[in-house]
């Protein structure tokens, strides 16, 4: 049974609040894994978080998803290969929900991009909601990225008004860096001023580089970047893509930078490690931001890269901190944030706004299936049950 979300409208209670237990759900452009996480919230505000775990691909399943990355331009919907990998990654999001053992009431389910072409307004996640409700009994919000496009968006990123909700009562401006696969930022001002992007790489080049030069599939505390010395001429030519001339808000796919990648090939391992890891930071540093942050939180698993948060601390005019520093978690942030936007999207509250992804007004998204998930739960959540 698929409803359509609007029809669902949050039963506000009498405190003014309906908060409701989210599993956030999000299988991010670096491959790692399937990271879930719990939040209890209303959509506007956390209350608080729940626990978090990470599900790693096996190396098969990893090496399965890269491969449809590659030929997703020409995959038809029904290829059995993609259906194949769609089932095996949605089984692994329900052994992630599983891993919880969290009575929630309703999952986000990002699912995993495959292919990002804004300028085609094309954007493809792939995953089961039906199945991942039945395996659950929960019901599922998914689809978050459509709506935005169909509206002028660029479809991502999505995270900045989850990263507003948590910087809310903190000293603005803040910006809120996350170094995944690919990077993005959001710029949070006084007054709900939001400003977002995607800034450049994230960690997704440097793996793939380490993977081929190693067989390691990431630089492990960037060891690599650490022995070799960035190229100043390659950088430059890395540089010289016109995404980094555009201003916010942008958003990249994770091959986007693939076809440039040549330049890297005659430098050494070390080098070319280095040399990438200076494009992830150069690429943040050399922003068009319409206002400066005072302050710099970095989450997603780049982070734990000491070369990077090192590049970033040399490069930015402000500090520069993980966001732990904030009394966040930033391996979970991601999930809680797709549990955040399933809340909202349940609510009719927007998940994107012009100056987040280009979309001509503030837009709602993502859809609700509710498969095999029992009627008197569907009823709970339907009415966004009140948490004592
Ligand atoms: N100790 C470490 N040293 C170096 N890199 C690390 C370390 N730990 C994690 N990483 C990097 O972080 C990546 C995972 O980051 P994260 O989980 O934030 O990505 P993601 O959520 O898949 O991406 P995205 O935000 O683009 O969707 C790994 O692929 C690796 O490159
Ligand atoms: C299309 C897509 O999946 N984009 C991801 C990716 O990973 C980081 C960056 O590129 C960001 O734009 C987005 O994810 C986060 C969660 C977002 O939408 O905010």
């Amino acid at each position: 049974m698929v409803i359509p979300v609007l029809a669902i409208a949050c039963r506000i209670g009498k405190t003014g609040e309906c908060m409701i237990r989210v599993i956030g759900l999000m299988s991010g452009t670096s491959l790692d894994g399937v990271d879930a996480a719990g939040v209890e919230t209303d959509g506007v505000t956390v209350r608080a978080a729940g626990p978090a775990a990470t599900v790693p691909f096996p190396p098969s399943l990893r090496r399965r998803v890269r491969d449809l990355c590659d030929r997703a331009p020409g995959l038809p919907a029904d290829d059995p290969d993609l259906r194949a990998v769609e089932r095996d990654l949605t089984l692994l999001h329900a052994q992630a929900v599983r891993a919880l053992d969290w009575p929630a009431q309703l999952i986000g389910f990002h699912g995993q991009t495959i292919l990002h072409r804004p300028e085609e307004a094309r954007t493809w996640q792939i995953g089961d909601a039906a199945l991942l409700a039945a395996e659950t009994g929960l019901p599922v919000v998914y689809d978050f990225r459509s709506a935005d496009m169909a509206a002028g968006g660029e479809g991502a990123p999505l995270v900045p008004v989850f990263h507003q909700a948590l910087a809310h009562g903190m000293d603005h401006p803040v910006a809120v860096l996350n170094i995944g696969g690919v990077a993005n930022v959001s710029l949070i001002g006084p007054h709900g001023r939001l400003v977002a992007c995607d800034t450049g790489p994230g960690n997704a080049l440097l793996d793939d580089w380490a993977m081929r030069h190693t067989g390691v599939p990431c630089d492990r505390d960037g060891a690599l970047a650490r022995a070799g010395r960035p190229d100043p001429d390659v950088l430059a030519e890395l540089m010289s893509d016109p995404f980094f001339l555009r201003g916010a808000p942008k958003s990249l796919d994770r091959l986007s930078f693939h076809r440039g990648m040549e330049v890297l090939e005659r430098l050494s391992a070390a080098d070319g490690a280095a040399t990438l890891a200076a494009f992830t930071v150069r690429a943040v540093a050399a922003l068009k931001l319409p206002f400066q942050p005072r302050r710099w939180l970095v989450c997603g698993g780049g982070r734990h890269n000491p070369v990077l948060m090192e590049g970033l601390r040399d490069s930015l005019p402000a500090a520069v901190d993980p966001v732990e520093a904030a009394g966040w978690n930033g391996d979970a942030l991601e999930a809680q944030c797709f549990g955040f936007l399933a809340m909202r999207s349940l609510r009719g509250l927007p998940l994107s706004f012009p100056d987040t992804t280009g979309a001509t007004r503030p837009v709602t998204g993502g859809r609700l299936e509710t498969h095999g998930v029992p009627d008197a739960v569907v009823r709970a959540v339907a009415a966004s049950g009140i948490t004592g």
